[in-house]
């Protein structure tokens, strides 16, 4: 590990390309207003640095990812307050959705409310058999506000979402993965080492090619398949501009390892 920077309920550390953000609030690490203020600045940090090509999301402990948002700033919420409680969460999450590198989420047990829509506002999640994930805001006279009732409806589709948050039941890792909306799943006490793994392959890949993969995906899912192609040739064409493109078929055709810079 080269470096660890820790604040009071995260910590961040990087491995050369790859960071991992923890997120750490025992028992089960509920997202708190400073909790979540913490995250925002530790995604700041790591979006100011250019080294990041993969950052991991994990819950500390063994029981949850993250239990969701803190019930105990409820009470007093009013419609303004509850407002801003939303757009915070929904700027911070925004900001892993558009990062310019892959997010992938390590579920170790309960993402539930919050922590699911935090889930949802990564690229790839790796669940562990005993995980269980949900939106039981309805069950609190509320509804997903971080993201969740457009995330969720968008990767799974409206049916499955709807059921989801009708009933606020939780789902098995098994249902989560036939439901689409992880993509592996993993023994128990190894969503980490297997977001690892999927990392490595992933920082052997150009991360200019990576990012805009990324964005080309995101931005294709708002608009027609004609204007998503449309993008997608000017995303190929910017690239061919790059010297990562030249270094990669030439590493091709050298029959070695290609050594890409960002460039
Ligand atoms: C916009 C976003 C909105 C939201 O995210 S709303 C919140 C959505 N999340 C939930 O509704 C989940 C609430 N939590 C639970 O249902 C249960 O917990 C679990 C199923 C996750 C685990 O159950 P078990 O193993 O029996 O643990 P335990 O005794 O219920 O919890 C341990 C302590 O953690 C507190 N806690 C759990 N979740 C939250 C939360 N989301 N906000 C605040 N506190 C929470 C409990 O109350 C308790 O505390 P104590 O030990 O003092 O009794």
């Amino acid at each position: 590990m080269l470096k660890e920077v820790k604040r009071n309920f995260v910590m961040y550390e990087i491995n050369g390309f790859i960071y991992t953000l923890t997120i750490d609030n025992p028992p089960l690490n509920v997202l708190t207003d400073e909790l979540l203020s913490e995250i925002d600045d530790v995604i700041n940090e790591i979006l100011a640095q250019p080294i990041c090509r993969v950052l991991i999301i994990r819950g500390n402990g063994e029981k949850a990812f993250v239990a969701g948002a803190d019930i105990n700033q409820f009470p007093t919420l009013n419609e303004e307050s509850g407002k801003h409680l939303v757009e915070k969460g929904k700027e911070i999450f925004d900001k892993l959705e558009n990062a310019p590198f892959p997010v992938i989420c390590a579920i170790n047990g309960f993402a539930l409310g919050g922590g699911l829509e935090l889930a949802l506002a990564c690229d790839i999640r790796i669940a562990e058999q005993k995980a269980k994930l949900g939106l039981p805001e309805t069950g609190l006279g509320i509804l997903p506000g971080y993201g969740g009732t457009q995330r969720l409806s968008r990767l799974i589709g409206p049916g499955k979402a709807k059921k989801m948050m009708f009933t606020g039941a939780a789902i098995s890792a098994e249902e989560a993965i036939n439901y689409g909306l992880v993509e592996e799943v993993v023994p128990n006490g190894e969503s980490y080492e297997a977001s690892v793994r999927l990392a490595k392959q992933i920082v052997n890949n150009a991360p200019l090619s990576i990012s805009n993969v990324k964005a080309v995906v995101n931005r294709g899912l708002d608009v027609s398949l004609a204007e998503g192609q449309e993008l997608e040739t000017k995303y190929f064409a910017s690239l061919c501009l790059t010297q990562d493109m030249k270094e990669g078929v030439k590493a091709f055709m050298e029959k070695r390892k290609a050594d890409f810079s960002r460039r």
